[in-house]
């Protein structure tokens, strides 16, 4: 009996010392979890000082007189690191989107990836292998969330894009600094040719001022990469040589917008003149097709249509059709991509020319004019509408009554070839646009006869 008391005397005895152990023990391992946290903790941080230094590089010092001009910039230096994501998390997303998937491919930066054009060259480079970042101040032009669809589009396909814009000469460099960009594809801009007569510093801002920044940047960037960016069939303004050819006279422009891309085209000389950047202007002729801009007529037309609303269809003063080389946007991704594989490499470095480089001026049409009549004939059978056309002359907007391209020199040096005519390219079209905002869909555009031109 004496023994059994003295057993469960040291039973209840050993279970107070496990109990003692153990609460020593969880005390002894908190600590050591404290101090494990603490360090990961001066590691990370410390990292993030090492990953992210002050924008106050011996490079950035070259730039800093621009920046000091800069309102907007300056906002940005105080922000910076907040405004561009400021972890490894961002940079890594920058350094994955621009890295090649194949040998001797191009790492591009897509200045507009958001846009249109944009949007779909990213995607096509994306695709044959080629590193693509890009880089949207998605703006409220025209609605921005057709932009967030198409950046989550890019998303799939990991093409990442930066939320800045061109003006940003600290964000720039920052990315020159991280990627060593082979091409830039600019198609950053204020588009629209009515629009101007609006808001004409808008235009000033993108189409001079940020190409302007940007092309300060590339001349700094180490390696210099080749520029392809977007010109516009607006710049042969009241030009009647028909087709139009890249030798036609472009100094009578009809708008400010059209002012502004041609003087884009200067500047694009004096920096290839002075600094040997590889540039190649394109002269988009109307693009139009899927994951369009609702600001252009072939898409309001279409959502005037289903609402049955009037549409306002323009003729010349004299009373005479409108007409216009729209170019489906397959064709001009074809063109792009023919253009930045062509490109010769920049030849300055150090801000410094080192040789002459390759300036060059393509037009990218579709090589056959159509009427905005016939465009609408070709919705209504589309849509399956009549559409409440309201025939009117053409405002003093700064519209042309045609355009017109001739593409044998695009043709020539890198072969290209428009394939699409624009009753298969607006059937494409509308097909996204029911599919997108969810519309009813008519039966003509389920019946199989989509025929390509040619
Ligand atoms: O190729 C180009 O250079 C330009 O093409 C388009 O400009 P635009 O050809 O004027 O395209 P829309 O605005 O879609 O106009 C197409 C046609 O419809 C006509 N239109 C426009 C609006 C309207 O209410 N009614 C109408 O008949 C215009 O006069 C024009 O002939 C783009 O908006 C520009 O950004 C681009 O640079």
């Amino acid at each position: 009996m004496a023994s059994s008391i003295e057993v469960m005397k040291l039973e209840r005895y050993n279970s107070y010392i496990r109990k003692v152990n153990s609460t020593k023990l969880i005390a002894a391992s908190s600590k050591l979890l404290f101090r494990v946290t603490l360090l990961v903790a001066l590691l990370l941080i410390f990292f993030f000082i090492i990953n992210y230094p002050p924008f106050t590089s011996s490079k950035n010092n070259n730039t800093s007189h621009i920046h000091h001009n800069n309102i907007h910039i300056t906002t940005h230096n105080l922000l910076s690191s907040s405004i561009y994501g400021g972890g490894s998390t961002w940079e890594k997303q920058v350094r994955h989107s621009s890295m090649p998937r194949r040998i001797s491919g191009l790492s591009v930066l897509v200045t507009g990836a958001a846009g249109f054009v944009g949007s779909h060259c990213s995607l096509a480079l994306k695709k044959r292998g080629d590193g693509v970042l890009g880089i949207d101040n998605f703006n409220s032009y025209y609605d921005p969330s057709l932009k967030r669809g198409r950046q989550r589009l890019l998303a799939q396909h990991e093409i990442f894009i930066v939320d800045g814009d061109i003006n940003d000469a600290e964000l720039l460099t920052k990315l020159f600094d991280i990627v060593p960009f082979t091409h830039v594809l600019h198609l950053a801009a204020q588009a629209g040719v009515r629009y101007a007569m609006q808001n004409p510093q808008s235009y000033v801002q993108s189409n001079i001022a940020g190409f302007v920044n940007l092309l300060e940047m590339v001349k700094l960037a180490n390696p210099q990469p080749a520029i392809v960016w977007a010109s516009s069939s607006s710049v042969y303004g009241l030009n009647t040589n028909v087709p139009f050819s890249e030798n036609d006279r472009t100094d009578q422009p009809a708008s400010l917008y059209a002012a502004t891309k041609k003087a884009g085209e200067e500047i694009a000389h004096t920096y290839n003149h002075i600094y040997g950047l590889s540039l190649t202007a394109l002269r988009f002729f109307t693009v139009y097709g899927p994951w369009g801009r609702p600001d252009m007529a072939y898409f309001f037309f279409t959502k005037d249509m289903v609402q049955g609303k009037p549409i306002n269809v323009y003729v010349t003063q004299d009373g005479k059709e409108v007409a216009r080389d729209f170019t489906y946007i397959d064709d001009i991704v074809k063109g792009c991509l023919g253009a930045l594989d062509t490109a010769e490499r920049s030849t300055g470095s150090g801000g410094k020319k080192r040789g002459p480089a390759q300036l060059r001026v393509y037009n990218l049409g579709n090589t056959s004019p159509i009427s905005v009549n016939k465009l609408v004939t070709i919705l209504e059978s589309l849509l399956n509408v009549k559409a409440k056309k309201n025939v009117i002359k053409m405002p003093r907007n700064g519209d042309v009554p045609f355009t017109h391209a001739n593409v044998t020199l695009a043709k020539k040096d890198f072969g290209y070839k428009p394939t699409t005519n624009l009753s298969s390219g607006l059937r494409k079209f509308v097909k996204w646009y029911v599919t997108y905002y969810g519309i009813q869909s008519s039966k003509e555009l389920d019946s199989p006869s989509d025929h390509s031109q040619d």
